[in-house]
């Protein structure tokens, strides 16, 4: 097992404006390691969700290296991160984006269909998952029929279902009340210890100091790295 997850060198992002293109991200330098748990914060607009969508691999950097799992995305194909995002990579998102005409079953099904897992194998697979995170009575539901913390345990299942190597997530207690918030900040913990990586995007500070180390963002560029555990600034 790679134990370096991520691996970025002076990445930039720019975007096309009409008034030519604009530098979103500068100069990141960022490794994360296969047990971290990471959160990048900073003020709105400073370029967090664009550097998870780089993470990601939603979008490829436009200048500088990054290596996922040892391989460099810049030279992979659009297919070919697509099968590195199914396989190891899960998404939670503030609104949850679940599929709202889909059963809870369904939706946490699909990227096991995406990866191609036989019929038995997802019907035990998923119905495990939503057990684990107390939706078994659930499996049969639409998305509408449930409360936003159970929606955002049903993201969190479709998320951990193919037991990715990392968890992504922007925002995930956003739309939640505190003690809501609280049930998915602690499932996501118990999740690190099993040994999925985390990265979360959060406004919030009281949960980026759950993680182990807060990566603060401003006009697009990491201004600071402070490690929780030993309370050290590295920079
Ligand atoms: N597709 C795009 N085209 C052009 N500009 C973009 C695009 N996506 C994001 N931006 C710009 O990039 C900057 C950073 O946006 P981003 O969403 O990454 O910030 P953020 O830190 O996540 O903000 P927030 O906390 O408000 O979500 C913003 O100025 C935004 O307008």
């Amino acid at each position: 097992m790679i134990k370096l997850l991520i691996n970025m060198g002076n990445v930039s992002m720019s975007y096309k404006t009409k008034s030519g293109p604009t530098k979103i991200l500068h100069d990141i330098n960022l490794n994360i390691y296969k047990d971290e748990f990471v959160a990048i914060t900073g003020p709105s607009g400073a370029g967090k969700t664009t550097l998870l969508n780089l993470i990601g691999l939603l979008e490829k950097p436009s200048g500088g290296s990054y290596h996922f799992m040892g391989q460099p995305v810049s030279s992979l194909s659009g297919f070919k991160l697509g099968l590195i995002r199914n396989r190891h990579i899960g998404f939670v998102f503030q609104d949850f984006e679940l599929i709202n005409d889909l059963t809870i079953f369904k939706n946490v099904e699909l990227p096991l269909i995406y990866g191609g897992i036989s019929h038995r194998q997802r019907i035990q697979k998923v119905t495990r998952v939503l057990t684990k995170l107390g939706l078994s009575k659930h499996l049969h539901y639409l998305p509408v029929q449930l409360s936003g913390g159970q929606q955002q345990r049903v993201a969190l299942a479709r998320a951990m279902v193919t037991e990715p190597a990392l968890l992504i997530c922007d925002e995930p207690t956003g739309n939640l009340d505190c003690q809501t918030a609280e049930v998915i900040l602690s499932l996501l913990e118990k999740l690190h210890r099993q040994g999925c990586a985390l990265v979360i995007v959060t406004h919030d500070m009281k949960v980026a100091a759950r993680a182990k180390r807060i990566i603060i963002m401003e006009n697009g560029m990491i201004i600071s790295t402070k490690n929780i555990i030993s309370q050290e600034e590295e920079k």
